[in-house]
């Protein structure tokens, strides 16, 4: 079914506005003048937006041709200037801790409800966007900034209510990437840009009683790549604000550096945002995403397996050390991130150990200088909060500036040492297929042997498989493993093979009716010549 929408506030603006997907409710959510005010957005960024994008090719085509990333020489009186970020609100003053988590009602309430000082509500790397679950995340936060929303256990045993807004934790939004387009919209026959449409919709209904709370909107910016991408959020940002007739500076914006280039280019973020930024965040498995993407053709540079990627590896210290580095001297919030170890139930010492790697985690984070952290399940934060009470006595730690730090740029791409086991081909190949299947069926966060997987971690595992297969291309040598065995296709094969004895949990499996696509996807992904850009775009079109 398909609806094109004729009428709106603004004459000349309402034609070519085509929805193509109807769903039952979601003309409260797409009326005229909302879609009018996307379609603005949309006219007015795509030719950027796609400028952005292909700037990005290039720069991975020379970065394919063996050049390193390093920091910019045009952009020196930038880092080398003396200036700081607009004063961040008092709302955002104190951000200990932050809950993050996909947009479905009973995630929002119990979100909101956790006592973190924070929720990101995640449209981006934990969110599955087929049209129903963004539709029904984007009524969820309307109805949660109104203070209505409830939701009642589908066997009715719970009624789920929102805390007052007082207790309630401040709302911060991640729209999905530039890199992403919305199938459901057209605007004038093209698909709309994601970004836009997340944050746009979330601005049309919300903005002003937001801001009439004090409480922004806030967003996560997720996935940059350079200062002209983040020029790119400033300008829609002002648009909004423009359009929604909210004062300038309104909307703020923590930036998450997650891709290996945007770390050679943080000072020129916060310096492109800097009316409106108030942090920068380590989205650490991104990150790993993008530096295992950055260099799939640097063999000097290959990581061993995921559970050898730890934030002690020296390219990631330096990352982190970095940002907090500069964020503070900027005077903005130096974010911490994600420990994918979750509570496990049923088996106590195995639980203990989960809840000490966390420990160790934002220990390291605290003491280090980061002035927040994120948890991804509402029982480790009193864990996170115990360690950040203990060693951030005041509401952030702004003025720990790090100058003990120096970073290089072979600091940020040192190679890592270690090794790939069989254990680490075989979990990489079974992470994929878990969480596509998952992904696939409408599921964008799941638990795989007591981990949080999402989008970012099992792009760790889609690339690392890709790039370690293709080593043996051109006749070179191939990788190996620990013990020996070649890492090539009939290793994959073998992997494949033995998955079904892997699930035994099949039938409570998040997805199972999907694992047949989800090994199709694989198989294909990984014989690929080029490596996808993202997991999520072939995915994409394989969902409502
Ligand atoms: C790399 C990155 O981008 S990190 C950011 C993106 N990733 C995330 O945000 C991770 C979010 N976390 C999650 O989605 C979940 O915690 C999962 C999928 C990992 C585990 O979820 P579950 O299997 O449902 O956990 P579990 O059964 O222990 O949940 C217990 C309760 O906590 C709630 N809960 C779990 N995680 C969250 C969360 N992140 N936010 C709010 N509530 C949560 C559950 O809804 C459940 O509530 P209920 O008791 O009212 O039914
Ligand atoms: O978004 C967070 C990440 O680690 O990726
Ligand atoms: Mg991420």
């Amino acid at each position: 079914m398909s609806a094109v929408l004729q009428e709106g506030p603004k004459p000349g603006e309402q034609g070519g506005i085509e929805v193509t997907r109807v769903l039952p409710g979601q003309e409260s959510l797409l009326t005229p003048a909302a879609l009018a005010f996307l379609a603005g957005l949309h006219r007015r960024f795509e030719g950027e937006r796609r400028a952005r994008l292909a700037a990005r090719a290039v720069r991975q085509a020379q970065f394919d041709a063996g050049a390193l990333p390093d920091f910019r020489a045009d952009t020196a009186a930038i880092r080398n200037g003396d200036w700081r970020v607009a004063p961040i609100p008092a709302a955002l003053q104190d951000r200990r801790v932050e809950i993050t988590g996909p947009v479905d009602p009973k995630m929002v309430i119990n979100a909101l409800n956790s006592g973190a000082n924070c929720y990101m509500a995640d449209f981006e790397d934990s969110t599955a966007p087929t049209w129903a679950n963004l539709l029904e995340g984007q009524r969820a936060l309307r109805k949660a900034v109104a203070g209505t929303l409830d939701w009642m256990a589908p066997d009715g045993s719970k009624h789920y209510t929102l805390k007052p807004d007082a207790e309630q934790a401040v709302l911060l939004v991640r729209p999905r990437g530039w890199h992403l387009e919305e199938k459901h919209v057209l605007v004038d026959g093209e698909r709309m840009s994601a970004s836009l449409f997340d944050l746009g919709l979330f601005c049309f209904h919300n903005a002003k009683a937001l801001a009439a709370k004090d409480r922004g909107p806030y967003f996560y910016l997720p996935k940059l790549q350079a200062m002209e991408e983040a020029a790119l959020w400033d300008a829609v940002l002002s648009q909004v604000e423009r359009e929604l007739g909210l004062a300038q500076g309104q909307l703020k914006a923590t930036v998450l550096i997650e891709t290996l280039p945007a770390a050679f280019e943080m000072d020129e973020i916060l310096h492109a945002l800097k009316e409106r930024i108030v942090g920068l965040n380590c989205g650490r498995w991104d990150y790993i995403f993008s530096y295992i993407k950055t260099f799939r053709r640097h063999r000097d540079r290959v990581l061993p397996e995921r559970a050898q990627v730890g934030m002690t590896q020296p390219f990631l210290k330096a990352y982190s050390e970095l940002l907090i580095k500069t964020c503070h001297r900027r005077g903005a919030h130096a974010m911490g991130g994600m420990a994918a170890q979750i509570p496990i139930s049923g088996d106590a010492e195995a639980n203990e150990a989960a809840l000490a790697r966390v420990r160790a985690d934002k220990l390291r984070e605290v003491t280090a200088g980061h002035d927040g952290t994120w948890v991804a399940h509402p029982a480790l934060i009193p864990l996170a909060r115990e360690l950040f009470d203990a060693h951030m006595p005041e509401a952030n730690q702004r003025h720990v500036l790090r100058e003990d730090v120096s970073v290089s740029r072979n600091d940020l791409i040192k190679p890592s040492l270690g090794t790939i086991t069989r254990a680490g081909f075989e979990g990489n190949v079974e992470v994929c297929v878990r969480y596509l299947a998952a992904w696939l069926d409408g599921n964008g966060c799941v638990p795989i042997h007591w981990l949080m997987e999402d989008a970012a971690t099992a792009e760790i595992a889609r690339t690392q498989l890709w790039q370690w297969l293709h080593f043996a291309d051109d006749g070179r040598e191939p990788l190996h493993l620990d013990d020996g065995t070649p890492v090539d296709y009939a290793l994959l094969e073998r992997a494949l093979i033995g998955l079904p004895s892997k699930f035994s949990d099949r039938l409570r499996m998040p997805g199972a009716s999907r694992i047949n696509e989800a090994i199709g996807m694989l198989d294909r992904l990984t014989h690929a010549d080029t490596l996808a850009d993202f997991l999520t775009l072939p995915a994409y079109e394989r969902i409502d």
